[in-house]
């Protein structure tokens, strides 16, 4: 065996989503964010494309992107369907956490490889990320908001046409007990084919 089996088993279940309304003042440090997104980078990508790219708001850039939030909460949500509090979740979350990570996939200008596989490498980026915050003790949240796919988003994150914002990862440290997970066993999940 390479690695202790037991721990990395352990530490895949232990992976959580914590909200940012749960999370403490206690900052992360730029250092933090640089050792997560330097495990993210290895996840694999078909044909090496490495299409992941990400924007980190820190500091005031948070209350920029909780600003651009609101806006594209009014805009792009329904009148009829826009909450109040939704809203002004939203614009809190990135002031809740230390650092928000703008998820995005850069489009190979030669399109060789499919879409659907870019985003596929970037989803195991992400869990990289997820699963180095839970090493650290680090709370975290992947949120998609239905306003990431829109033009607006892609010029206020500076991305090419072809290029996709798949979301936004919140890191901060919890304010609680660390949440338990459950998952249907892989009875439910799986068929096994053997002759
Ligand atoms: C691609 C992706 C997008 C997600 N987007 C949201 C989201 O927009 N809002 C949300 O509340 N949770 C979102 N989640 C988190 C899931 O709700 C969460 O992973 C699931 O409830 C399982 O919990 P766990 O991560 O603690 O195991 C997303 C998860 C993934 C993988």
């Amino acid at each position: 065996m390479r690695h202790n089996l037991s721990e990395v088993t352990e530490l895949i279940k232990d992976r959580r989503t914590i909200y940012p309304e749960f999370f403490s003042t206690r900052k992360v440090h730029r250092e933090q964010v640089e050792l997560v997104l330097n495990n993210a980078i290895w996840a694999p990508s078909h044909g090496m494309t490495q299409p992941w790219r990400f924007k980190v708001f820190m500091e005031e850039g948070k209350d920029k992107l909780g600003n651009f939030f609101e806006e594209m909460y009014l805009k792009h949500v329904a009148a009829e369907k826009q909450n109040p509090l939704k809203l002004a979740r939203m614009q809190n979350r990135p002031k809740a956490a230390s650092a928000v990570i703008a998820i995005c996939m850069k489009r190979q200008e030669e399109e060789r490889i499919s879409e659907l596989d870019e985003i596929m490498a970037v989803a195991a980026a992400v869990q990289n990320m997820h699963l180095t915050c839970t090493a650290y003790g680090l709370a975290a949240f992947w949120s998609t908001p239905g306003f990431m796919k829109t033009d607006d988003m892609k010029e206020f994150l500076g991305l090419g046409e072809k290029d996709r914002c798949l979301g936004f990862f919140y890191l901060g440290y919890p304010e609680n007990e660390w949440p338990k997970g459950r998952r249907k066993p892989i009875e439910y999940v799986t068929e096994w084919i053997q002759e």
